[in-house]
């Protein structure tokens, strides 16, 4: 151990021993803290008067009902509290700090500032003995080598000089390793760090956060943050590490539940639901776009998944309509379908809204076209849900009269005769609430008794019909929706005014369309339209408490989603972190127009801040090396250094063969002792097969769009579920180019993604006739064939 190193290690024995008098002290405190709840628990009824023997007693049962709560929250907040700094604390115990910066500002002595993932002050409260990462200081530790260097902090701009930066590496309050470095983090941290086996959980990264990324962390001025980086450069890893960040910043101004994270499915929810916590902070809310729409659609719709619409997007080539159906999903996907919907709703603000009739005891009491004329007679400068509103005010007046008038009719006292027992007691209590403040008992008159329950029926007739009108159902929204599609010519005058064409396919997609509706089944590419439109009619339920939302995968997002999700969050800053070579979804055109590139004209340029990650960390560079010729431009991403052996490519001479060799290679896999393999297949039918094809005596598990958790372990995966994780090896099960493989060029992307999802090893079989094309050419000089089936290019055939 030479002097530094053991320098460096009394300071850490003494930082640890402080964090254990901490430690002592906290969990003293907790303790009694959580005596002293039970012990509130247990007497709660013991120290409340309870008397409810008239309005002053009640009173002041409420009032020493209330301190009591209030007690028992207070301490409930105090161990949470507690119980998380005492998390922390534990954490910090095993490894202070990740780093230390010498830093001397012009004119003043050097400040020597260790890094983790909290602060710590010493016992006098005086010094800092470790600063949170996400301190201003410590963006000097991410964004310069030693030399001159600035900082932003709250005060102004601090200039001065970093004389050393040295990283550590601790477990267990023992020094493992520690460099200085001259480069903005040094190699040596990220080699072990990334050479490490992979988890079913998602790492933090605070220790060898880039410069770049911490741009992304940090930024804290722009509306839409657009980060554009090859596959494994830290997208997710940035956002979450974002997350924690702004938690800290506007710590008692911005909460948790106050971020939304969109991810891909609910596999990856899991996957990165461990990072927060792990940095000391809670979980933002997760969810993904499909549960969104869910959740905004209700049940009067059967909602496709759009797992499901990929598949057929895949699959389905040879079945009838599915051009129509896939030029309808591009179409749908697009800014100049959010414009005819948009030039269909002023339209609608003029004419041809449907309504709905307004019945009462089966006779129609406001016909549709008496709604429609008082609708269109409102002023037309008046928004649309705003007319809507004032025709559900004039509807509440006409029920109000009906039901008054209602009183005298005759079925009202043969309802009141045939009240039975259960509803008779109803009313009356209902009855009793409603007349609290009189004494009188008005059920010793029979006809006051009388009259009172036909009150109560009528009012009860009336009562869904009111809700129905506050709820705006008097219109009909899925037929201001299907008016685009039951008759083709009226898209097509639409478009026609905006100068935008229609696709050649519109008939049959409007066909498709109105069966689809007709039957309550609402294909992906039709939901987010659909929705747009009727809470544009209805207005929009925007959701303001929210203020940054997060979004990964943002490649797969349709111009029209972004469109959505913007008037949803009308307060909130955006992160969309995509990668364009990644895009795997029905909508993409070939010529590459994703919503993703529409994304920011929705905001000013001055208000959007564009960050591009060229760097890839999680695979090794042979496997950078070969991915990177899958793709055009591809050899502008740059591997991080770190060693490992070549992908490989075996062929088989059919399927038996294959499996054969894919479970020869899973169990050398598993022998060296990879945690995570994946055999990743196109489609979820192929998955399904190659489970079972696979299964044997080896434990495989099957992942399905619902799976809901990421394990360690041997798992069989479709390609597109694959998004956003990653393995220690993967087994890419079919490279060939037959209909189950990856021979189209529409398939390109879908196949880099597949490969980029190996950190350490990544295996290709093949079997059919025909190799893959986006194997064959350039990314030839950058994997090994195994085996002897074909070792000649440039036939490539199996
Ligand atoms: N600065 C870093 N330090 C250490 N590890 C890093 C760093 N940046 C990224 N990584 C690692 O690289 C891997 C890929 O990161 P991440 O999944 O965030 O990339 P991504 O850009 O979202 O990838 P993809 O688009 O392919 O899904 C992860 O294992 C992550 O821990």
């Amino acid at each position: 151990m030479n002097l530094d190193h053991k320098l460096e290690q009394d300071r850490v024995d003494m930082v640890v021993k402080q964090i254990n008098t901490r430690i002592d002290a906290l969990s003293q405190q907790t303790a009694e803290t959580r005596d002293e709840m039970v012990d509130i628990r247990k007497n709660f009824w013991d120290e409340v008067t309870v008397n409810f023997e008239d309005s002053v007693e009640m009173a002041e049962t409420y009032a020493s009902l209330k301190q009591q709560a209030e007690i028992l929250s207070e301490r409930e907040r105090t161990h949470l509290q507690a119980a998380r700094q005492l998390k922390t604390l534990k954490k910090l115990k095993s490894s202070p700090y990740f780093g230390r910066i010498d830093f001397q500002e012009e004119g003043a002595p050097v400040d020597r500032v260790y890094l983790g993932i909290a602060s710590l002050r010493d016992s006098s409260d005086e010094r800092y003995l470790i600063y949170d990462w996400r301190a201003p200081i410590a963006s000097l530790y991410y964004d310069y080598p030693p030399g001159p260097a600035k900082v932003q902090t709250p005060m102004g701009t601090i200039s001065g000089e970093l004389k050393l930066k040295r990283q550590f590496v601790i477990r267990d309050g023992h020094i493992r390793s520690l460099f200085d470095t001259g480069v903005t983090i040094g190699d040596e941290l990220l080699q072990e760090v990334l050479g490490r086996q992979s988890d079913a959980a998602m790492k933090s990264i605070v220790g060898t956060i880039q410069r770049e990324q911490n741009r992304i962390i940090r930024d804290e001025r722009s509306r839409l943050l657009l980060v554009q980086g090859a596959a494994g450069s830290g997208k997710t890893s940035a956002a979450l590490q974002r997350v924690a960040y702004l938690l800290y910043r506007f710590r008692g101004i911005l909460s948790a539940d106050q971020i939304v994270l969109f991810s891909p499915n609910p596999m990856f929810n899991s996957y990165v639901s461990t990072v927060l916590p792990e940095l000391g902070e809670e979980n933002m809310q997760q969810t993904t776009f499909q549960e969104y729409l869910a959740i905004r659609l209700g049940k009067s719709f059967k909602l496709e998944n759009p797992y499901v619409q990929l598949e057929y997007a895949l699959t389905a080539e040879n079945e009838p309509g599915y051009e129509a159906r896939m030029a309808g999903i591009r179409y749908k996907a697009t800014t100049d379908f959010v414009t005819l919907i948009d030039r269909h709703l002023s339209v609608l603000g003029k004419e041809g809204m449907k309504f709905r009739d307004i019945a009462y005891r089966d006779d129609v009491f406001v016909s549709a076209a008496q709604i429609q004329a008082f609708f269109y007679a409102l002023d037309g400068s008046i928004s649309v849900p705003n007319r809507l509103r004032l025709t559900a005010e004039w509807l509440l007046s006409l029920l109000k009269e009906r039901q008054k008038s209602a009183l005298g009719e005759a079925w009202v006292d043969e309802a009141v005769e045939l009240l039975d027992k259960e509803t008779y007691l109803k009313a009356y209590q209902s009855i009793r609430r409603q007349n609290r403040k009189s004494r009188e008992d008005f059920f010793d008159d029979f006809d006051r008794e009388r009259e009172l329950l036909g009150q109560y029926v009528v009012q009860e007739q009336f009562k869904p019909i009111r809700a129905r009108v506050r709820k705006l159902a008097f219109v009909d929204l899925r037929a201001a929706y299907m008016k685009l599609f039951r008759d083709p010519s009226v898209a097509a005058g639409l478009a026609a005014s905006i100068g935008k064409p229609l696709p050649v396919e519109w008939e049959d997609i409007c066909k498709q369309t109105s069966e689809r509706l007709g039957n309550r089944l609402m294909a992906y590419e039709d939901a987010t339209p659909f929705l747009y439109l009727i809470e544009r009619i209805r207005g929009f339920q925007t959701n303001t408490s929210v203020r940054h939302v997060l979004i990964d995968e943002a490649q797969d997002y349709t111009a029209f989603q972004f469109a959505y999700l913007k008037r949803l969050f009308p307060f909130s800053r955006v992160t969309a972190l995509g990668d364009l070579n990644q895009s795997i979804n029905a909508h993409t055109a070939a010529d590459e127009s994703t919503g993703f590139t529409a994304l920011a004209a929705l905001y000013p340029p001055e208000e959007t801040e564009t960050v591009v990650l060229k760097q890839s960390y999680r695979s090794t560079r042979p496997i950078v090396e070969f991915t990177s010729r899958l793709i055009p431009g591809g050899k502008d991403i740059q591997p991080f250094n770190r060693d490992g052996s070549r992908p490989s490519l075996t062929a088989a001479a059919d399927e038996a063969a294959l499996n054969v060799s894919i479970r020869d290679r899973l169990k050398l896999l598993q022998a060296k002792g990879n945690r995570t393999i994946a055999v990743i297949c196109n489609t979820a039918a192929q998955s399904a097969a190659a489970h079972e094809a696979l299964r044997g005596d080896l434990k495989l598990r099957l992942i399905e769009k619902e799976t809901a958790s990421f394990e360690p372990g041997i798992v069989v995966i479709p390609s597109y579920l694959a998004k956003g994780v990653e393995f220690d090896a993967v087994l890419v099960y079919d490279a060939s180019a037959g209909s189950s493989g990856y021979g189209k060029e529409s398939e390109r992307r879908l196949f880099y993604t597949v490969c980029t999802r190996a950190m350490h090893e990544l295996h290709l079989f093949a079997a059919g006739e025909k190799l893959s094309p986006f194997l064959i050419g350039e990314a030839e000089a950058f994997y090994d064939v195994q085996g002897t089936q074909y070792n000649a290019p440039p036939a490539r055939t199996l």
